[in-house]
């Protein structure tokens, strides 16, 4: 199929002089599966079989004969092209070979296959039945994505055949699904949400897979977060053990950007759009009151993204917590010591909180730490009522007979449930035919998404095993701390 061969190093220049002639290290190319890792290829157009048995066709990209695209000599990926998974690197380090201790300079990066249409595809767009299910919790965009799929399967490769799964993974075997077209779908862009449903748990593999062959489908696009992936990952290996000629592809959707390798997530940046309301709110009740306190809850399960570049951005911020760091109230160098400071220099104080933070400082029986949601998410217990209640504890025992004001903002659904921003619409569109690109030129068991800007391929093997999380000790979060000049609960360097 002309892929590079299984995670190939490739070695750059020899170049050992000054820096002036800095060699860029070797590189790893990730392999990406294909159909043809275990299923023949014939040369023509049908492969034989139904919908998904058979050998796998092999046949020109329609979009050759597509008068709105006229593709020139570039438009084609090369399926040899790749994109490297880090791009800064210490000159010195690549250039002798030894390993790196700093954070971002690697010695010798992943490189994955870059994404986009292929001139020779191995599906016939005849033939293609595609299903799209929606998974997880609501994230800005997953319309957009959803309509992006339909759009350009039909527009791009002329299919005509695409389902939606509803209420998620669930769907495929308690549900009718819903035939779906460019008519259908044309405006959902703009609505926030997904049309399609979606639920937690209910992953039931063989249902699925089963259901799966049932109706014939042999494309398969799934939005959701890492759970999901995870579950993608388990339908591709029982697609590759029944050796089915379907392909599943991961759109990576979640609002807590926790997804790790590409850029960021959909949906993130309007969600951190949104949560400036709630803390240019927080700041304005803070600042109209005597000792004012505005505190906002933003969601963030188990990393702090969100909280983080909310407070980034808003630069009302006095100190950001968030479950990657730990914080403690009492005592020398804790937030109580450091919000009576803030009173005293401005009269208020904005604190952002990402709801998994602090769980620790949170009395709970044992069997309340081990809730769960049907996915399997711990459950959390709430740290903005927790924090609230201990500010006024502190201050009545601290400040007795002074005024004081606690404003809690819990805005956890307003910033998911609301349609896409635009620059998220136009990266929900990218995604959408990257995936759409890479399904139909046979690859499977993969994910799309931005890698150092540019559009890759990634295996969901990596994706389901990698997570995003802040790193308190890079510069982003150094960021923070010197636009809120909190205090670091004891981080040090080491
Ligand atoms: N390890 C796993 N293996 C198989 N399926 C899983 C796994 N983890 C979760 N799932 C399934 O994936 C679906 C979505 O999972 P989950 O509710 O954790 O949301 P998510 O995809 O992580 O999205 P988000 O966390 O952004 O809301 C559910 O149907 C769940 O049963
Ligand atoms: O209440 P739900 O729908 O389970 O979702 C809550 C969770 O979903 C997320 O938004 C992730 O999608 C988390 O930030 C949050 O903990
Ligand atoms: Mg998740």
């Amino acid at each position: 199929m002309g892929s590079p061969a299984p995670d190939q190093v490739t070695t750059t220049g020899n170049c050992t002089g000054p820096t002036s002639c800095f060699t860029p290290p070797s590189f790893t190319v990730r392999n990406l599966p294909h159909l043809s890792d275990y299923l023949p290829q014939t040369g023509d157009h049908t492969g034989g079989g139904d919908h998904i048995s058979g050998a796998l066709p092999s046949l020109r990209n329609p979009i050759d004969s597509n008068p709105y695209y006229r593709p020139s000599s570039t438009f084609y990926i090369s399926p040899s092209d790749v994109v490297l998974s880090s791009i800064l690197f210490d000159t010195t380090i690549a250039n002798s070979n030894s390993d790196s201790t700093h954070d971002v300079r690697v010695a010798s990066p992943l490189a994955y296959l870059r994404a986009g249409p292929r001139r020779f595809i191995n599906f016939d767009p005849a033939m293609v039945r595609a299903a799209i299910v929606t998974c997880g919790g609501l994230c800005p965009g997953s319309n957009t994505v959803i309509r992006e799929l339909v759009v350009g399967l039909n527009e791009l490769y002329g299919v005509k055949d695409i389902y939606g799964i509803p209420m998620g993974y669930r769907g495929f075997y308690s549900a009718d699904p819903i035939k779906l077209d460019p008519d259908s779908v044309h405006d959902w862009h703009k609505k926030g949400g997904t049309m399609l449903m979606t639920t937690r748990g209910g992953f039931d593999l063989e249902k699925i897979v089963d259901a799966i062959v049932k109706h014939g489908y042999n494309q398969l696009y799934v939005i959701g977060g890492d759970g999901t992936m995870r579950g993608a990952l388990d339908i591709f290996k029982e697609f590759k053990r029944r050796k089915l000629r379907i392909s599943i592809t991961g759109v990576p959707k979640t609002v807590d950007n926790d997804i790790g390798i590409i850029d960021r997530s959909f949906g993130f940046d309007t969600a951190v759009e949104v949560a400036q309301q709630a803390i240019s709110a927080a700041h304005t009740e803070a600042e109209s009151a005597v000792n004012g306190i505005g505190l906002v809850k933003l969601m963030g399960r188990s990393t702090g993204h969100i909280a983080l570049y909310a407070t980034l951005s808003s630069r009302d911020v006095d100190c950001c917590l968030i479950p990657e760091m730990n914080f403690y109230l009492y005592g020398k160098g804790g937030l109580f010591e450091f919000i009576d400071e803030r009173l005293k220099q401005k009269r208020h104080t904005v604190i952002v909180v990402a709801e998994g933070a602090g769980q620790e400082l949170i009395a709970r029986t044992e069997s309340e730490t081990l809730e769960r949601d049907p996915s399997g998410n711990p459950l959390f217990a709430d740290i903005g009522v927790y924090l609230k209640k201990e500010f006024k504890k502190w201050w009545d025992q601290a400040h007795p007979g002074e005024l004081f004001t606690v404003k809690y903002i819990d805005p956890t659904y307003m910033i998911r449930a609301v349609p896409a921003n635009a620059s998220d619409n136009l990266y929900c569109t990218l995604l959408a035919h990257s995936a759409i690109h890479g399904v139909m030129a046979g690859y499977t068991g993969f994910v799309s998404g931005p890698i150092n800007r540019n559009y890759g391929y990634v295996p969901l093997e990596d994706i389901a095993i990698t997570k995003n999380v802040v790193d308190t000790k890079d510069h982003t979060w150094a960021w923070v701390r010197s636009v809120t000049n909190q205090p670091d609960f004891g981080i040090s360097e080491d």
